[in-house]
């Protein structure tokens, strides 16, 4: 508890998955407030991966009879795209609602509105003036605008993953997680999709003989890849569309074009300076104990500038974190091993040593790249091109990286990323019954 008379022991500004995780681990042991500008539960359940997932669900499972269409399905379902917006909304509409319940149920103070800091200790929300010992900065990201001219006119993933009828065309500047992930669902419900980047690297969180593989499964979907293309301006064009303008003067009318050029920390309205708290393009600098150059002024997730993913489970794990930090927990942060997963239909996820890494020192690991597509699992399911590769050190046997092209990858990886965490040997998969057949099954033969 603070030594000095403040309003509370800890606000948290900002309540996606990182703030929290640490209004919940904190409220037991502090007088905790949190503080939100927009939606109770920030941008993955409202904005990000969760509605992002209930659309990717429906134009899998259309992908998936296509799949079967030799093997005992006919028919061509096709996707009805209000209809599949009002799904998605039936769990995003019930989350600022039931997220600010939970925080009434448990007892911990919230209130609405933007939070600016007037010093380190002091902060400003509204109206309301709040003394605080400690704070959790905890306002997570938005999508980067190019500074083009026309740039208002561009549109983001969250305006996408609202938009109520299906636009006939639809275009993203950037070729990363985003920009796949929603030309994937894009093209599957039959609008036609262009994506523009900046040179000839798409998902380059991913090894490049894996995303090449993504961006063929997409092109014959109809996606359409401008390669080595800058957007120069955009402008308005018929019928409420725009026009995108390439730096070689092509033109591509459009219905909507979608910046997905990375994210910025949400940090413009914090006033940082009043608190002497530094902060990059990448977002606010901490240390291993994810304080900021302000030592009361933490900071966790999408604002951190930082080399690990920023995923929902690192701003959690964070949120976690300083739990036991601000408790009195004097041990640097130690982050595992983050498994990263694109939705692009199949999944594409890895976790550990990367494969560059690995091809790098082939004295020390061993690549074991398999194509799957005739196993039973991937069979049974038509995924005919899965690929899986598995990365082990030779001195140990130890599993220490994967990579996998397939459908439910994401679920292989975690196993994966299990068996790394925790340093198990492949022995320890002779002492575990698995559901057989199921994805975790075939773990025995990538591990052994
Ligand atoms: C389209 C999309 C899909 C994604 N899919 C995935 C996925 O599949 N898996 C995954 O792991 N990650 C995914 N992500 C990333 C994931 O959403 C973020 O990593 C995660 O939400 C970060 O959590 P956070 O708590 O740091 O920030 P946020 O969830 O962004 O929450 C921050 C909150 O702070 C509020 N805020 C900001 N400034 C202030 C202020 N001054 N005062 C008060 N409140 C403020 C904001 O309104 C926001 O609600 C996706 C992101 C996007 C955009
Ligand atoms: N499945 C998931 O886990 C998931 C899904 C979506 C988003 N996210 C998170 O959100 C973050 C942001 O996603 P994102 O796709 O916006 O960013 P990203 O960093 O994944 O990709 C940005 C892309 O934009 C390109 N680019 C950068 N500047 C550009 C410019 N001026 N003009 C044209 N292209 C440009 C880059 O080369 C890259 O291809 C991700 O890094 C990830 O942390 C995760």
């Amino acid at each position: 508890m603070a030594d000095y008379d403040y309003d509370y022991d800890v606000v948290i500004i900002g309540a996606g998955p990182g703030g929290l995780a640490a209004a919940y681990g904190l409220a037991s042991s502090q007088h905790v407030l949190v503080v939100e500008n927009n939606l109770w539960g920030g941008t993955c359940p409202n904005f990000g991966c969760d509605p992002k997932k209930m659309l990717y669900g429906v134009v899998e499972a259309q992908r998936q009879v296509r799949n079967y269409q030799d093997s005992g399905l006919t028919g061509h379902p096709s996707v009805n795209w209000a209809d599949m917006m009002a799904f998605k909304r039936s769990y995003t509409d019930g989350v600022p609602g039931g997220t600010e319940q939970g925080l009434a149920g448990a007892n911990i103070d919230h209130i609405h509105g933007t939070a600016t800091f007037r010093d380190a200790h002091t902060l400003a929300v509204g109206d309301r003036v709040v003394t605080t010992d400690k704070v959790v900065v905890a306002t997570g990201a938005h999508a980067n605008i190019p500074d083009i001219p026309g740039k208002e006119l561009l549109s983001t993933s969250t305006d996408f993953l609202a938009l109520p009828d299906r636009p006939q065309s639809i275009g993203f500047i950037g070729a990363g997680y985003v920009a796949v992930e929603l030309a994937n669902i894009a093209a599957e419900a039959g609008v036609a999709v262009h994506v523009f980047q900046h040179n000839r690297r798409l998902l380059r969180a991913f090894p490049e003989e894996y995303s090449d593989r993504v961006a063929e499964q997409l092109r014959a979907k109809g996606v359409q890849w401008h390669w080595d293309t800058e957007i120069a301006s955009v402008r308005s064009g018929a019928d409420g569309g725009v026009v995108a303008v390439t730096a070689h003067g092509e033109e591509v009318a459009l219905d909507y074009l979608v910046a997905a050029a990375g994210r910025g920390a949400n940090i413009e309205k914090l006033n940082l300076e009043a608190a002497g708290v530094e902060y990059s393009r990448g977002g606010i600098q901490v240390n291993e104990h994810l304080q900021s150059s302000a030592a009361n002024v933490f900071v966790i997730g999408d604002a951190v500038a930082k080399r690990i993913p920023k995923l929902t489970p690192t701003a959690s794990f964070e949120g976690r974190y300083v739990t036991g930090a601000i408790n009195g927990d004097a041990a640097p942060i130690n982050y595992p091993v983050v498994p990263h997963t694109v939705f692009a239909g199949p999944e594409l996820a890895q976790v550990g040593v990367s494969l560059d890494e690995a091809q790098a020192h082939p004295d020390t690991y061993e690549v074991l790249t398999q194509d799957v597509g005739s196993w039973y699992t991937y069979h049974r399911i038509r995924d005919d091109n899965a690929r899986v590769t598995t990365i082990t050190e030779r001195a140990s046997g130890q599993l220490v990286g994967a990579i996998a092209l397939a459908t439910n990858a994401e679920e292989l990886i975690n196993y994966c990323t299990g068996i790394i965490t925790q340093g198990l040997p492949a022995s320890a998969l002779q002492q575990w019954i698995p559901v057989y057949p199921s994805v975790a099954s075939d773990l025995g033969y990538f591990y052994n």
